[in-house]
């Protein structure tokens, strides 16, 4: 793996070539020794074998019919730069899990051994540029780069039987506590192709949420947790019983009650990433489908306000086209709108939630969220595909008491009462109880932001009885409305 061996290597290159020449002239000039092609290849590869004793295995970073980056990759990436990094001279460095640090791993075109029951293997990394066919706006596309694992043949067993999967099975590990968490959010399909390479584009995941500081019910609380819990440690349970390790969680209830903020606090409890999937960008089922495929177990795949985003009849948004034909607005050429009109149906979503594809990687949570329960198909929301629905409602008592000792550090004060009575008479969401509850200045104590609570939920109240006589006046005058037409319909018949 030095570089006199490359020089061995190429010298020997050379005398093949020039051989190979010699037998072609000879073939020419003496045709009947033709017959002798079989013998001379099979004698030429054995003497190959001699001189170069040494098996070649490559592991590219790409695989598959989609570019998907290839897991044993990333696994050998993080071996590497674990266990033999100590020797290289060339390193790569990027952000560590805690962002503060940075990790090392082997760079390009650099070599290292490793030591394995006492044999030796080398391990090189090499990365060859494709060059660029046509003029683009856009950076050129990465290279193409690979691992390259060398060994002597006579260890090929123990290669093949115990080293690769070792590698495996320790990178992996590597890398899941090293990893950063992710946030991804699905790209264009024009995009995939080109220089995004990718259906999912990705940030670090770094939302403080946790259970800690989450408001709600404490019971209901402690029961999502414990679902949790039994679900990230029940791998063996789902095979036994012969279901893909997945669950789906609907979360439900008015704007501001907490349901973003429960996935992140539910993503932080369970280290998982997170797929935000944005259904109106998905053209079609198949689509679906392929980022389905691309996402990584140990993860949560979200789809937010899942009423907005899906037209149950099977076609999204034909509203927005109604709107738009009143205007008197340039309408785009009918191919553009033909290529922004999304096909997602709700059967490519159910196939997507527990169809055949869905088992494929495991450990997975699907939540959707909804402020309209009532507007979900029963087909969508059925046990099996959301096994469990969590309501997010208005803030209780115990919910507000999570977040004064969030937003306040206080666990008591004399106010406390009063925004108990007041909360029992009026539904406020958390979101408004934690904007109330902020410090605004450095003036402000846990006294002043409790009084603008309690100030915030007399306004409520008021709010709510005006609301509630000015529906009681519009019911009164429809009543009043509708007696006067048939009054005046009477007449004219
Ligand atoms: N239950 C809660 N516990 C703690 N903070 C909350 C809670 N509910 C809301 N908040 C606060 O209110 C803000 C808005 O909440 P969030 O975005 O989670 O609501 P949502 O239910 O997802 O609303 P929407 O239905 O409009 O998407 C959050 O940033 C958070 O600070
Ligand atoms: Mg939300």
């Amino acid at each position: 793996m030095t570089s006199p061996m490359a020089d061995r290597w190429a010298s020997l290159g050379s005398l093949m070539a020039s051989a190979m020449f010699l037998w072609a002239v000879v073939r020419q000039y003496f045709p009947d020794v033709a017959h002798l092609d079989h013998y001379l290849k099979k004698y030429s590869r054995r003497l190959f074998g001699l001189v170069y004793p040494y098996i070649q295995v490559t592991i590219p970073e790409f695989s598959g019919e989609r570019m998907k980056r290839s897991e044993a990759y990333t696994a050998i990436e993080a071996y590497l730069s674990s266990t033999c990094s100590q020797s290289v001279t060339k390193l790569k460095a990027e952000l560590g899990k805690d962002n503060s640090s940075l990790t090392l791993s082997m760079d390009e075109h650099e070599e290292v051994t490793d030591d394995f029951s006492g044999v030796k293997l080398w391990w090189s990394s090499v990365s060859r540029s494709t060059p660029q066919q046509s003029l683009s706006w856009y950076p050129p596309p990465d290279a193409r780069r690979y691992y390259r694992l060398t060994f002597h043949r006579r260890h090929r067993d123990l290669v093949v039987d115990s080293y690769l999967s070792h590698v495996l099975h320790e990178g992996r590990e590597i890398g899941l506590r090293k990893r950063q968490r992710k946030l991804y959010t699905n790209n264009p399909s024009s995009n995939w192709y080109g220089y995004k390479r990718s259906v999912w584009s990705h940030v670090v995941f770094e939302h403080p949420s946790t259970f800690g500081t989450l408001a709600m019910d404490p019971v209901k609380k402690k029961e999502l947790v414990d679902d949790l819990d039994t679900f990230r440690n029940a791998k063996d349970y789902y095979t036994k019983i012969g279901k893909a390790w997945k669950r789906g969680y609907l979360l439900y209830g008015p704007p501001g009650t907490g349901k973003s903020t429960m996935i992140a606090a539910i993503a932080n409890f369970l280290d998982y990433d997170i797929y935000d999937l944005e259904l109106t960008s998905v053209k079609n089922n198949t689509e679906l489908r392929k980022m389905f495929i691309e996402t990584t177990s140990k993860s949560i795949i979200v789809i937010e306000d899942i009423d907005c985003s899906l037209e149950l009849t099977g076609k999204r948004k034909p509203k927005k086209k109604k709107e738009d034909e009143g205007e008197d607005k340039p309408k785009p050429p009918p191919e553009t709108e033909d290529k922004e009109e999304s096909k997602v149906t709700l059967s490519g979503l159910l196939n997507f939630i527990d169809g055949l594809w869905s088992a494929c990687g495991g450990e997975r949570l699907i939540i959707f969220t909804t402020n309209h329960l009532e507007k979900l198909d029963p087909a969508l929301i059925r046990r099996g595909r959301m096994d469990k629905r969590v309501e997010m409602s208005y803030c209780c008592f115990e919910a507000f008491k999570v977040l004064a000792k969030n937003y306040l550090g206080i666990d008591a004060h004399e106010l406390f009462d009063e925004v108990r009575r007041r909360m029992e008479e009026v539904k406020i969401t958390p979101a408004d109880v934690a904007e109330n509850l902020m410090p605004k200045s450095k003036e402000d104590d846990a006294g002043s932001c409790l009084r603008s609570l309690i100030q915030a939920l007399e306004e409520a109240k008021e709010a709510a009885a005006a609301a509630e006589a000015t529906a009681a006046a519009a019911a009164k005058g429809n009543d009043g409305h509708s007696t006067d037409g048939t009054a005046e319909s009477e007449v004219v018949n």
